[in-house]
């Protein structure tokens, strides 16, 4: 039978949950024969040596086994949807043959099949099951303001985000822990501590910045920038946020190549993570490959300074003001666990740092191609010069129109999670979008919807004819669409006839999420990203050491693939 799509034809079914269940059977048998062997094994000479990898391995294949005869649809993905585009599977294992190549670059991928398929497609993979991509923002707005009582972000990413950055992080958790720890964090996104804390940690930590980088342009040295901006954020946020002085930005330019603990473990932490995310044995594979001991061991080291950070300001039992003293002072049960204390102030870290580094170093490489950019913004900067080109108070944020719409702009083409995934808690509808003739979409209980921001903010067709223009900007003279040159990075797009800042719609740009979920940290990193290119636009020139194209890894942020070197020039 001639399948158009290559999803499961409904006739076909019965016969792979059968050859699911044959196929379990003589799994079965085989690890039972791989039990016998291994009784029989153990008699022999240097054999001891080995048995933890064969008792693991034994049990991985056990475990394989229970789970698919347990779950055969969740397993082998099973369920057939032959009323939807997408890559033809085959028995047993779906569409694993297909992905397993693009494995490392599944952005990329993902990519691939929407311009083959379109916007919605679907796939199925052992252990995810069924897959069904959705990059509309009419599908997105219908399912992301469901999040956590529709869908969640099933067991997979719970258990990846459980190991880093810990049990009770907003990432890992749902329902009532879920709002307690995004509860505990409010303190740190209010204008009082942007206003008290924030620009007075930039106020340091800039000037350092520009220290080493007057420095590097003297002497002529190249700058990785990703490290760069990773070590000022990174900085300013264990300055603002627990007064703590870290040694990882001095004005000394050889402080790049100095490790730095905090911030290495935070980077290898993220890294394992990301790897994570489409090898649903991980738990297992890692035994073998060692990385499961090497995470264990970095997170033991962040968990210990952050520990030591929360010990030494309960012992000097001073209140210095910060977000960690607000949180030591807060009488809610979640704040008294010293564990929570800790997950909240690692997500911190893992989330503050990472993106606001990524959207840094995608602008620099994106106005490195239209120089245009950044005159514009030293322009503001300078006309802004009263400021001394530092943004010293939040509420001078709103004056920064082009900066704000670098800002945008980059995060629209570079979003910060560029592909995300939620599981389907119970049966839905998505809204049929009859313009691009898409009806209603069956979403059964079970199954994975997952989006790609980046494909999506790059798809000429999100235009104003989308149900949530029509709903949110109706009547507005200045809707701003991604339209037919998507791809182009055009920071003008948010900029209105006078040159003012307009914020893009969600869920249109989803660089942020949407829905309960949608990023806390949003306005701080805007905050971060002008206040620093304001101060460094009026003092220096950058240039990328290689004019060429970058591309980014396949990691669970939007980071650039490679050090990012650059050279600096003072602008006398
Ligand atoms: C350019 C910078 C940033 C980008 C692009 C970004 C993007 C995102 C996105 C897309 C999500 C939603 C993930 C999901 O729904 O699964 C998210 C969640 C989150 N972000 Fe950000 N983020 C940025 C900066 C920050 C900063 C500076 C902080 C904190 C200091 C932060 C803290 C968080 C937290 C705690 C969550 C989890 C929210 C939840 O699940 O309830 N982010 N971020």
């Amino acid at each position: 039978m001639m399948l158009r799509y290559g999803a499961t034809a409904p006739g076909l079914e019965m016969l792979y949950i059968a050859l699911g269940a044959t196929g379990s059977i003589a799994l079965t048998i085989y690890t039972y024969t791989l039990y016998s062997g291994l009784i029989l094994t153990m008699q022999l000479p240097g054999f001891e040596s080995h048995i933890d990898i064969w008792v693991a391995l034994a049990a991985t294949i056990s475990l394989v086994v229970v789970a698919a005869m347990a779950y055969p649809d969740r397993y082998f993905g099973t369920k057939s949807r032959p009323d939807l585009p997408g890559p033809r599977g085959i028995p047993l294992l779906g569409n694993l043959i297909q992905l397993l190549p693009h494995r490392k670059r599944m952005l990329f991928y993902l990519a691939e099949l929407e311009h083959q398929y379109g916007e919605l497609f679907t796939f199925t993979m052992p252990g995810w099951g069924r897959n069904i991509v959705i990059n509309r923002p009419e599908w997105l707005e219908h399912t992301r303001k469901q999040d956590g009582v529709g869908y969640g972000k099933g067991p997979t990413a719970l258990a990846m985000f459980r190991q880093f950055p810990g049990v009770s992080s907003a990432f890992s958790t749902e329902g009532t822990r879920w709002k307690a720890s995004r509860q505990v964090t409010k303190p740190i996104f209010i204008s009082k501590t942007f206003d008290s804390h924030v620009s007075r940690a930039m106020s340091e930590i800039v000037p350092v910045a520009k220290e080493l980088l007057t420095s590097a342009a003297k002497d002529g040295l190249e700058v990785d920038f990703d490290n760069f901006c990773g070590r000022i954020v990174l900085a300013i946020f264990c300055k603002t946020s627990m007064s703590v002085e870290t040694n990882m930005l001095t004005s000394d330019p050889a402080c790049l190549s100095t490790p730095d603990r905090m911030m290495d473990a935070v980077m290898t932490l993220n890294h394992i993570s990301s790897g994570r995310l489409y090898d649903p044995l991980w738990q297992i594979t890692e035994i073998f490959t060692g990385t499961r001991r090497a995470f264990n061991l970095v997170r033991s080291e962040l968990y210990d300074i952050v520990n030591n950070i929360i010990q030494d300001r309960k012992m000097s039992c001073e209140d210095k003001g910060d977000f960690l003293s607000t949180l030591l002072s807060d009488s809610s049960l979640g704040a008294k666990d010293p564990d929570f204390l800790r997950d909240t102030l690692v997500t911190l870290l893992f989330a503050s740092r990472d993106n606001t580094q990524n959207v840094l170093g995608w602008s620099l490489y994106e106005m490195s191609r239209k120089p245009e950019w950044f005159d514009k913004m030293r322009e503001e900067a300078l006309a802004l010069k009263d400021l001394d080109g530092e943004v010293t108070r939040y509420g001078e944020l709103s004056k920064y129109h082009i900066h704000l719409a670098v800002f945008y702009e980059t995060l629209r083409l570079w979003p910060g999670v560029p592909k995300n995934a939620r599981l389907a808690l119970r049966d839905d509808v998505l809204p049929a979008i009859p313009e691009y003739g898409y009806g209603p979409v069956r979403i059964s209980k079970g199954d994975y919807i997952l989006w790609s921001d980046f494909s999506m903010m790059r798809n000429p067709k999100v235009t104003p004819h989308t149900l949530i223009d029509s709903m949110s900007l109706k009547g507005k003279n200045n809707i701003q669409v991604w339209g037919s040159d998507a791809t182009d990075f055009n920071p003008a797009r948010h900029l209105d006839a006078e040159g003012k800042f307009i914020k893009p719609s969600q869920p249109k740009f989803h660089a942020f999420g949407s829905g309960p979920r949608l990023c806390p940290g949003a306005q701080l990193s805007a905050y971060e990203f002008v206040a620093i290119w304001a101060a460094f636009l009026p003092s220096f020139d950058f240039k990328p050491v290689e004019m060429k194209d970058r591309l980014p890894t396949d990691a669970l942020t939007m980071s650039m693939q490679g050090p990012f070197m650059i050279t600096v020039e003072s602008r006398a």
